[in-house]
This record gives C-alpha cells, sequence and structure tokens, in this order.
C-alpha cells in the first residue's frame, strides 16, 4: 500500500510543494434537447456515489418570472431561447458553490411560468450536476465545469417523450404541445442545443438507456475523486512529502 500511495503522490505532486487546496467541488454539466434523457442520466450518475454529496442543480430554476403581460399570450413565448434563462444568476450562484458557500436558488414553477415560495437552499457539495437545455451555451458556465456531457437522443423519441409528458401526464392540449414544438422547441434545439454538442467532453448516444456510457463517465469520476480522497485522507502524508522533497 505504502509503494502505491507513494506513486500515487509522485505523479500528484509534479513539482507542486504547496498542500492541496481545500477540495473543491468538481462540476458536471448535462446538457441536451428537452426530453433527451438528462435528468435520467443525472438520477443514474447520483445514484453511484454514496460516500459523496452530489447535489444536481436544474437549469430551468433559472428561468425569469413571466410578467402578467407576456402570461397572457404565453403561447407565443420562447422558453427554448438562451434569454429566457437568467444565466448572471446561476453564474454566481455556481461561482459561490465553487468557493463553499450556500446559495438560495429560484423555485421556478413550470405549470405559472413563475418563480414560487419557498426558494431552494442548496449547500456545497462533493459533486455538482448542472443539467438543462442550454448548460452548454455560455462559455463563462462552461469554463466553470470539470466535466461537459451531451445527451445526443434522436428527435423522434425526444417528441414523442414530450407529447407523453406534457398531454398525457399533465393533461396540456396536444396541438398545443406541437405547436411548441414547431415553433420553438424544434428551432431552438437547431439553433442554440446542438451547436453546444462541440463543446462536450463526452456525447451520449441513447441517453439515459446507455449503461457503458454511465458506467465509464462514474469511473471517471471516482478516479478524479481517488485524486481528491487521496489529499483528504493522507493530507499529513503530503506534507511530510514535500517536506523531504525540499
Ligand atoms: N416550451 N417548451 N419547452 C420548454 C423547454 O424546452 C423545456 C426546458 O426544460 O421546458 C419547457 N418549458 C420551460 C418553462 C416553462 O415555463 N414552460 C415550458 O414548457
Amino acid at each position: 500500500l505504502n509503494v502505491n500511495i507513494k506513486n500515487k503522490i509522485s505523479v500528484q505532486s509534479n513539482g507542486s510543494k504547496a498542500p492541496p487546496s481545500p477540495k473543491q467541488p468538481f462540476f458536471i454539466g448535462v446538457a441536451g434537447g428537452t426530453a433527451s434523457g438528462k435528468t435520467t442520466v443525472c438520477n443514474r450518475i447520483n445514484s453511484q456515489f454514496r460516500d459523496q454529496r452530489i447535489v444536481i442543480i436544474n437549469q430551468d430554476s433559472f428561468y425569469h418570472s413571466l410578467s402578467d403581460k407576456i402570461l397572457q399570450k404565453v403561447n407565443d413565448y420562447n422558453f427554448d431561447h438562451p434569454d429566457a434563462f437568467d444565466t448572471e444568476l446561476m453564474l454566481s450562484s455556481v461561482e459561490k458553490l465553487k468557493h463553499g458557500q450556500v446559495v438560495t436558488l429560484p423555485n421556478y414553477d413550470i405549470n405559472s411560468h413563475k418563480r414560487i415560495e419557498p426558494p431552494r437552499q442548496v449547500h456545497p457539495a462533493d459533486i455538482i450536476i448542472l443539467e438543462g437545455i442550454l448548460i452548454l451555451h455560455d462559455s463563462r458556465v462552461r469554463d466553470l465545469l470539470n466535466m461537459k456531457i451531451f445527451v445526443d437522443e434522436d428527435s423522434d423519441v425526444c417528441l414523442s417523450r414530450r407529447i407523453e409528458r406534457l398531454a398525457i401526464e399533465r393533461g396540456r392540449n396536444i396541438q398545443n404541445v406541437l405547436d411548441q414544438y414547431s415553433r420553438f422547441v424544434k428551432p431552438g434545439f437547431e439553433d442554440f442545443v446542438l451547436p453546444t454538442k462541440k463543446y462536450a467532453d463526452i456525447i451520449i448516444p441513447g441517453g439515459g438507456d446507455n449503461d457503458v456510457a454511465i458506467d465509464l463517465i462514474v469511473q471517471n469520476i471516482r478516479t478524479k475523486f481517488g485524486q481528491h480522497d487521496l489529499c483528504k485522507i493522507y493530507p499529513n502524508i503530503f506534507v511530510i512529502f514535500s517536506t523531504f522533497q525540499i
């Protein structure tokens, strides 16, 4: 075990003398079309980590509240455009979490299209997953992510899931769902979501059903955590090693 630890540290401390900084959260971005399987991917990753604290933050929480004026013509509102989101608030929230601060996130209600009470308190965690159709759109958000995932599902599968979810489960008028899809969701996917695929580190074909992809992602996070945990579990060895080095 000693040899193993020593090797790990020698790999770890490539010339860096200072003991490791307090562990920052590991940020994962999960983007992709609506109903592509993003939430399933997030939940399956979440279920693989019991000894780490994981928080999932939905980009949908950051939708701007709609004024009553816009609400009167909500069918003409484009929820699939980047400007529909309060990205500045999302950025400031992520920055705070990165520095170990507790944040208060808005609680957006998709039925009333408004932020409702109470807001959501989010405490810093070991792994923070940001999930949403346009998570990879803003370069400032991308720069904060340690891992960028794009969930790639066929559009017809996404549409059929969306009809099932919105019309069957939530009782929305199917014509209304199809109109919104052709006016906003499909063009929004092609203009804004699909172009962010090129920024992904990992593209998951078949979304949440892709066991191999999920396992590879979980293993990769574990190795990253391995490094992190080593610092956490053996901090004193780091000090000893760096003393000898000096
Ligand atoms: N319209 N439409 N689709 C958007 C978008 O594709 C999806 C993003 O998760 O949520 C949908 N969305 C978001 C906020 C809202 O108030 N209503 C709504 O339908």
